[in-house]
This record gives C-alpha cells, sequence and structure tokens, in this order.
C-alpha cells in the first residue's frame, strides 16, 4: 500500500500496554471512533489478550499483533501460520535472517502482513555495543532493511529517525511503521530515538505507534484527537 493510500486515520497505531483485557475494553470505548488501529503486545497478550485481535477486527479494527518473534525458522514459521488466523493486519518478528525467512513461509498468501523490528527505539550506539554489536544504529538499521527487502518481508519497525534513508532503501513496496512517537513536551521514557507525530509523518513515516502518551493520559481520546490533527497538518 502507497503512503496515498492509507487512510489518514490508520496511520495513528494505539499500542494497547495494559494489565487485563477489560483494562483493554474500557481504553478502546474511550477512544471510541477517534482510533481505527491498535496494537496488541506482549503485556496484554500474555494477559489473555489475543483473542481481542479477531474481536477488534469483527468491530471493523485493524490489530497490529506485536508478538516479536524470534525463534529457529521452523517455529518462526508455525507461529506465525497460527497469528495468520487470528486476524491481525500486521504481527512482528525481530530482524534476523532465519527469523525473517521463517515468518515470510508462515504467511505464505495470507493478509497478515511481516513487520520486520530493526532496532528497537529503546537502543542508542551504546546499547548496541553493550550488546556486542560493532555497527552503529543506523548501519545496522539499513543492513537488516536490506535484508529484509531481499527476503520478502511486509514491512519495517525503526525509530522516526531512520525513516528518510529507509524509504531510500527500500521505495514505498515496504510499510514503515514507526515507535518512539512523543507529543511535543511528553516523557521520552525508555524510549531513546524519539520524534513528533507531525516530523514523523514529514520523514515519510507510514504508521506511528503510540502508548503511554495516550493509553497514560488523563484524556486519551483528547490526545488521540490531537495526534491525528498533527498527522493531517503533516500530510498537507
Ligand atoms: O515493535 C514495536 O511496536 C516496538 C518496536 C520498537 O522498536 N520500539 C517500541 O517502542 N515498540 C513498541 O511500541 C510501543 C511504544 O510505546 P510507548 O513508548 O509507550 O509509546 C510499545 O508497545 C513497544 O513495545
Amino acid at each position: 500500500m502507497t503512503p496515498a493510500e492509507i487512510a489518514p486515520k490508520d496511520r495513528l497505531i494505539v499500542a494497547l500496554d495494559l494489565p487485563s483485557v477489560d483494562a483493554a475494553e474500557a481504553m478502546i470505548a474511550r477512544l471510541g471512533d477517534s482510533v481505527s488501529f491498535y496494537k496488541i503486545g506482549y503485556q496484554l497478550a500474555y494477559a489473555g489478550g489475543l483473542p481481542l485481535i479477531g474481536k477488534l477486527a469483527d468491530r471493523g479494527k485493524k490489530v497490529f499483533a506485536d508478538l516479536k518473534m524470534h525463534d529457529i525458522g521452523n517455529t518462526v514459521t508455525r507461529g506465525v501460520e497460527s497469528v495468520a488466523k487470528l486476524g491481525a493486519t500486521f504481527v512482528t518478528v525481530h530482524a534476523y535472517p532465519q527469523t525473517m525467512k521463517g515468518a515470510v513461509e508462515g504467511r505464505g498468501s495470507a493478509s497478515l502482513k511481516i513487520l520486520a523490528v530493526t532496532v528497537l527505539t529503546s537502543y542508542n550506539d551504546d546499547d548496541l555495543h553493550a550488546a556486542g554489536y560493532r555497527l552503529s544504529v543506523s548501519e545496522l538499521v539499513e543492513a537488516r532493511a536490506q535484508q529484509a527487502q531481499v527476503i520478502g518481508v511486509d514491512g519495517l519497525v525503526s525509530s522516526p529517525e531512520e525513516v528518510g534513508s529507509l524509504r531510500k532503501i527500500v521505495g514505498h513496496q515496504m510499510s514503515l511503521v514507526t515507535p518512539g512517537i512523543r507529543p511535543a513536551g511528553a516523557a521520552s521514557g525508555d524510549q531513546k530515538r524519539i520524534m513528533t507525530p507531525g516530523r514523523a509523518i514529514t520523514a515519510g513515516a507510514d504508521y506511528l505507534v503510540v502508548g503511554r502518551p495516550v493509553v497514560e493520559a488523563a484524556d486519551p481520546k483528547a490526545v488521540a484527537d490531537a495526534i491525528h490533527a498533527e498527522i493531517v497538518q503533516a500530510l498537507g
């Protein structure tokens, strides 16, 4: 899908990083029509949240299953085959060649899209070196993007800082999904590579993933609406 084909409302993906299905349902009710795309990650998935994927899909919402798989290829293939039956739009795997190949095999011709997580947005160069890598964040993100493209992955997760260089590598054939989004003045928390919603869209991001700034806000709907307004303004 080219950027022009993505509905502006779908560009904001709200991370339902909440402790229970009840808490998630309460948040979804508060956000109402303001949010059309949700992410279910570790916290909610491990608290019984996976069936919510199908329920949300039945209600016309899109769902990103952020399961960040990384295992031997065969296990990833079988895992992705199972996720493909849940009704999600996106699933994440870490951007290791065996893992990405396994995921693409498991997806087959299903409509589920595979996103490869390049380098987590909480990492800077020092964190990568501490983990044993010799490359900088930007070098590793670009190397992984090239591998993901060759393998046939559908999209990349990176910080908005890398989106400009990634677009040059992968063109519009892959979706660029960016966490590390912080509205002006919002606490960065553990995120190290961050940008505002408007700047991320201007940089070329297709989708923005936002968790705490929305779900921990006193008025989550007002924050989501403000992010949408910023996205629409940046799209011109
Ligand atoms: O795959 C992801 O969604 C992801 C990748 C990454 O590099 N960084 C990152 O923050 N995320 C997820 O994006 C969300 C960001 O949440 P906030 O920092 O609260 O906005 C969390 O659910 C993370 O798990």
